[in-house]
């Protein structure tokens, strides 16, 4: 079944310079539990695209549904069905962990009492325990990430949108944040919406990709349906396929391999 449907989902953002057609008409469906892997290439529009789809930027064409919800219809039914991660975290604030987790439940309408427990059981379920009185400025950028999908969850979301999320974080971090989200699928059933621009990550966690290209999606299928159809085997590597589908060469975001 379709959770999330979009179909020539468009935003052209006027500037002094003229308008800027960021996202020309995307076409997708994702399945419940499935782990998606948004790709392209620097300004190809995925950014924009998440923002669509979680009610935080008005379309200016297309349309698009969220666990049944239409985007334009029904927007307060797409967020309460989406949770959204944004690039690199939030800010640095000189509050605890539990305070950031308890005013996020209370954010969502829960009660103190309710706020505090979700807390606790978000703490638990991400590792953040140990944390609980921890300023949030004093986490590391893995702990950071996790404290940011815990608020993201606090809402019970069937999509969880993830962008960049392991941008920047040391390879043990990032395989701890792999395993934190094939875990939530597989226990909760969660769909995970993610972009990234690292290749092996997206290999590695995707059941399907979506690639897109200026603003239009370019290749869709499993990492190793791409592999043939457009790398020439199986066994050809994602960074091959991805430039044989974009013909854009690498642009790494940092000093970790493998990252276009
Ligand atoms: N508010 C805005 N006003 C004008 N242009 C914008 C705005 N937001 C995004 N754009 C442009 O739209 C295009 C798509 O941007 P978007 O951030 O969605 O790309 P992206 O695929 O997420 O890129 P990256 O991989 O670099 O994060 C880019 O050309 C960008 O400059």
């Amino acid at each position: 079944m379709a959770v999330i449907s979009a179909a020539g989902l468009a935003r052209t953002f006027q500037t002094r310079r003229g308008p800027v057609e960021a996202v020309r008409g995307i076409d997708l469906t994702v399945r419940e539990g499935e782990i998606l892997g948004f790709l392209g290439p620097n300004g190809a529009g995925k950014t924009t695209t998440l923002r669509m789809l979680t009610t935080l930027l008005a379309p200016t064409g297309g349309a698009a549904t969220v666990a049944g919800h239409d985007l334009a219809a029904d927007p307060a039914g797409v967020r309460r069905a989406c949770g959204y991660v944004a690039q690199s975290g939030g800010v640095d604030a000189q509050i605890s962990v539990r305070e950031e987790l308890v005013t996020q439940g209370r954010l969502y309408r829960l009660t103190k009492p309710q706020a505090i427990a979700r807390a606790g059981e978000l703490a638990r379920e991400l590792g953040l325990d140990e944390l609980l009185d921890r300023k949030t400025s004093a986490l590391s950028g893995g702990q950071r990430r996790r404290l940011d999908i815990a608020m993201a969850l606090t809402h019970r979301p069937k999509v969880l949108f993830l962008d960049e999320p392991t941008t920047g974080l040391d390879p043990g971090s990032r395989a701890d944040l792999w395993d934190l989200i094939r875990r939530l699928r597989d226990e909760h059933g969660t769909t995970v919406f993610l972009t990234t621009h690292y290749l092996d990550e997206a290999d590695a966690l995707s059941d399907r990709l979506v690639i897109v290209d200026r603003g239009v999606v370019v290749a869709d299928g499993t990492p190793s349906a791409l592999k043939l159809e457009h790398g020439g085997s199986i066994d050809a590597s994602l960074q091959d396929t991805f430039l044989a589908i974009t013909g854009r060469g690498p642009a790494p975001v940092d000093a970790t391999p493998v990252a276009v």
